[in-house]
């Protein structure tokens, strides 16, 4: 096992050990936001049949050939079909039917002119009205075609495809009511130290609150996995292997933060090391340079640093694309773009650094980023405030300010294209 590995080769070393998961079947009302697990198709012609995109008149063209505002075309109105109903009757030449938009197009008829380009010469419009047409219409304007967008049987949907809330809809139409998709990973969330207690609790002299364990259960949740925030564990190697390892058998993919380091009470390398195969313990990343990661009873058990800035970037650069990727999901990374960045940063230590930062545009349109002020690991109302991640590179070389740096911006989805 190497010392320290990349980022990259982190990401994918958990990616080589997860697979997408088996599918489950949701509502269609459900599907927005996941990806389909085999192609679905529409059980009818999208739409059903040739129908009108305007309120007006159905006509055949060659009636209005030669109409203008000097020769106009006047027809008698004999009927009148709206969105739901059928006109199947006879169009005589001097004759043609009033429609709604929605309705199906009349077999005689072959195109629509719309009220707003039509005379009433006599009546209003409706049956038993004549109108006059000061123009000819071309041949199928303002109709909407039988199976424009899908044929009966078509697939309309690819396995693989990421349903939107218009895929909603689009299914929908087709007769789809159930959709099946990889199911959401179950994630066990523990976090380690004898320092911790609930977020109920106020904190005695030397203890603090759990926010990891919840910061993480969010991830995860927004990762599309169902999260279990698991009791706290003490700092001891026999508490730890006992809850990982009962983990294993329930979950999906088992999160720890805490005891990742090498101080002397922490475990959570032993404790992979003992009950499973360990295939990495240290990241050339910052925060959070000690990410351990290995399989015990074949599942994936990932220990995240204790600092929350550690855990928080552990769990978006190398857990969520794992997690993405058990869902079927195949865009893993975040979107990234180049800004400026706003101020002068030194680089102190060699690990590519992830600063917090807020991305926002100048008066040109182009993207300026600013750095936190406070970049300490142990923070998370500054993530909080943040909106992206600021990459320096590997080094340590600084940037100037005005100098383009990479950006990875946080809670916008890996399918987003910018
Ligand atoms: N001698 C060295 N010491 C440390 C190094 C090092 O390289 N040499 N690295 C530091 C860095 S960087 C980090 S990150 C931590 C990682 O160590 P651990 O994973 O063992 O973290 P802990 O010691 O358990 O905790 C660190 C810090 O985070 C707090 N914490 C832990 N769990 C939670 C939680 N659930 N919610 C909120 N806060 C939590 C904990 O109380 C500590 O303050 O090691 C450094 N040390
Ligand atoms: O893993 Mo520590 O929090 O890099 O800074």
């Amino acid at each position: 096992m190497p010392e320290m590995i990349s980022v990259e080769q982190a990401r994918d070393l958990v990616l080589s050990h997860v697979s997408q998961l088996p599918a489950e079947t949701v509502p269609v009302l459900d599907a927005a936001g996941r990806v389909a697990a085999t192609d679905l198709q529409s059980d009818i012609d999208i739409s059903p049949f040739a129908h009108s995109a305007m309120d007006g008149f159905a006509v055949r063209a060659a009636q209005l050939e030669g109409a203008s505002p000097e020769t106009p075309v006047e027809l008698d109105v004999i009927a009148e079909v709206a969105a739901g109903d059928t006109f199947d009757g006879e169009i005589p030449d001097g004759a043609c039917v009033r429609i709604m938009t929605g309705a199906p197009l009349p077999a005689a008829a072959d195109s629509v002119v719309k009220y707003e380009i039509v005379r009433n010469v006599e009546g209003d419009g409706r049956p038993g009205s004549r109108v006059a047409f000061d123009a000819p219409v071309k041949l199928r304007n303002n109709v909407r075609e039988a199976g424009e967008e899908a044929r009966a049987g078509e697939a309309v949907v690819h396995a693989g495809e990421v349903i939107n809330a218009a895929g909603v809809g689009f299914l929908a139409s087709c007769g789809v009511s159930e959709v099946p998709v990889p199911r959401r990973p179950r994630v066990a969330i523990i976090s380690i130290g004898s320092e911790l207690v609930p977020p109920t609790e106020v904190p005695t002299a030397g203890k603090i609150r759990n926010s990891n364990g919840y910061a993480l259960s969010a991830s995860a949740r927004a990762a599309g996995a169902i999260p279990t925030l698991l009791p706290i564990v003490e700092d001891s190697l026999e508490a730890l292997k006992a809850a990982v390892v009962a983990a294993t058998a329930e979950y999906d993919f088992v999160v720890t933060s805490g005891g990742a380091s090498n101080g002397d009470f922490d475990f959570i390398k032993p404790c992979v090391e003992q009950t499973g195969q360990l295939f990495m313990t240290l990241v050339n990343m910052r925060p959070g340079k000690a990410q351990t990661f290995g399989l015990v009873n074949g599942t994936p058990v990932f220990g995240l640093p204790g600092n929350p800035a550690a855990a928080y970037c552990g769990f978006e650069m190398l857990i969520r694309p794992a997690l993405r990727k058990m869902q079927g999901y195949t865009n893993l990374a975040r979107p990234r773009v180049m800004a400026r960045l706003s101020r002068d940063t030194k680089k102190k230590d060699p690990r590519r650094i992830y600063l917090r930062a807020t991305l926002t545009k100048d008066a040109d349109g182009a993207y300026v980023v600013e750095p936190a002020k406070n970049q300490s690991s142990g923070l998370f109302g500054v993530i909080q405030r943040s909106n992206c991640l600021a990459i320096m590179p590997e080094g340590f070389e600084g940037r100037t300010a005005g100098s383009e740096i990479e950006c990875i911006l946080l809670d916008v989805s890996e399918d987003v294209a910018i």
